[in-house]
């Protein structure tokens, strides 16, 4: 049995075929049809490397009435991702080999994106004493992504530790930037002119961009390597910026919802936009699209964090904080960076793909469409316009900023190791 897409933009490259057996691609270029072929006719859609989130929240185990493995990965594959990497601020921790092999089998069960565990970087995300960084590494789930997110790994001298540990097998710390000293307990919003007026207390900007400047000191120190999560103010920009002309082994992600949504749509006091990093002004959106744009941010990722009901639709200061991403992600970068011409496919491939994976230590994706590579690619329809209703949702959850909005750009089909898991926009 094999797949032929047929007449593809493969990633901007230009019209091609691809024709894929036992999940690699063996021919490409003008193909004829092979009787067994199965034919996804691709004129007009153009090809990508299969997606990789670098940052999902799916909330299994301890949270299933808001996500599971299964429901997280049907939201992936639609929104176009071959490979997703699951947060570890779970219910318990993934903090264990034991853990994370859990999560990586609960994923292959669910059989429709790769499932790659994020490990703890501390013990119950407690930020005191480092998690079994070794044993995740070594187990079969094979951990190379560290990440406290939620939390900030606010210790310098255990950040120090764990970049230290995670050198010696080519892991990362993935941060989320935020001195929680600086950011207070109660800290729901951008700080600025609008937190003021709407009483609620707010997040400086600072504390993100001092956490930021401190740890691409401690990566140039330790000489390992940092990522920074969710990136949201133009001073992180710029620390990236600085770092990354250094030579320091920084990388960044910024998010969907970052590149667009603004701290003014919190006047409403609507829940579905309060966040972790806040929505921050339109200067900062600015400066982050430019920063994707320019190569000093590597990564889209979509920071996908479901919520329940009972925990999101409560009064502003009282819900829980995160947004839905993984199903919108692609049309909202086809949307804001392409129509726009800041980012063309190739520049899609390289944010959503090829970045993130090679970030992850993922071999198996973010690989080009050619010959002898594994199967896994996205097909987008650059054309299509899509209205986006939160009911339509392969997630458990509705927490859905994109409501009601329309797009430009949508994914038409994904496909994992040669067989396809959407086609025209649904499971297939
Ligand atoms: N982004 C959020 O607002 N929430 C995330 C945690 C996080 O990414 O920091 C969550 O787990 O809900
Ligand atoms: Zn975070
Ligand atoms: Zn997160």
């Amino acid at each position: 049995m094999s797949l032929l897409i047929k007449g593809a933009d493969l990633a901007g490259a230009g019209a091609g075929d691809l024709l894929v057996r036992d999940g690699v691609i063996v021919e490409a270029g003008a193909v004829s049809v092979p009787a067994d072929a199965e034919v996804i006719d691709a004129d007009g859609l153009v090809a990508l490397p299969g997606l990789v989130d670098l940052h999902t929240h799916l909330r299994e185990p301890g949270r299933e009435d808001a996500e599971t493995i299964a429901s997280g990965s049907a939201a992936a594959a639609v929104g176009g991702y071959t490979a997703v990497l699951a947060m570890a601020n779970t219910s318990p921790v993934t903090d264990t080999a034991e853990a994370a092999e859990r999560v990586a089998e609960l994923g292959q069960r669910a059989g429709l994106v790769d499932v790659q565990p994020v490990g703890a970087v501390t013990k119950g995300l407690a930020g005191e004493e480092l998690a079994e960084l070794g044993l995740m590494a070594r187990s079969r789930a094979r951990v190379r992504v560290f990440s406290d997110d939620g939390r900030c790994v606010a210790d310098a001298r255990v950040m120090r530790r764990a970049l230290e540990y995670v050198k010696a097998f080519g892991g990362v710390v993935s941060q989320h930037s935020q001195d929680p000293r600086l950011a207070g307990p109660d800290a729901c919003c951008h700080e600025g002119e609008l937190s003021g007026r709407l009483g609620l207390p707010g997040w400086p900007a600072v504390a993100e961009e001092s956490i930021v400047a401190r740890d691409v000191m401690l990566a140039r120190h330790t000489g390992s390597r940092v990522h920074v999560a969710h990136a949201s103010t133009a001073g992180t920009v710029e620390v990236l910026r600085w770092a990354k002309a250094q030579g320091i082994a920084v990388t960044a992600e910024v998010t969907p919802h970052h590149l667009v949504l603004t701290t003014d749509l919190l006047a409403g006091y609507d829940p579905t936009f309060k966040v972790n990093p806040p929505l921050r002004p339109a200067e900062d959106v600015e400066a982050l699209r430019e920063a994707l744009a320019d190569g000093t941010i590597d990564a889209v990722a979509t920071d996908h964090a479901p919520h329940a009901r009972h925990d999101k639709e409560h009064a502003f200061v009282d819900a829980a904080f995160g947004m839905l991403g993984l199903e919108t992600a692609l049309s909202v970068v086809s949307d804001v960076m392409v129509r726009s011409g800041r980012l063309d496919w190739a520049g899609v491939a390289r944010v959503m793909s090829v970045s993130p994976a090679r970030i992850a230590g993922l071999t198996g994706h973010g690989r080009p469409l050619a010959v002898g590579e594994p199967a896994n690619l996205t097909l987008v329809d650059p054309d299509a316009t899509v209205t986006i209703d939160r009911q339509a949702s392969h997630s458990l959850s509705r927490n859905n900023p994109w409501h009601g909005r329309t797009l430009t750009g949508a994914v038409h089909g994904t496909v994992l190791r040669g067989r396809p898991t959407v086609l025209k926009g649904a499971l297939a």
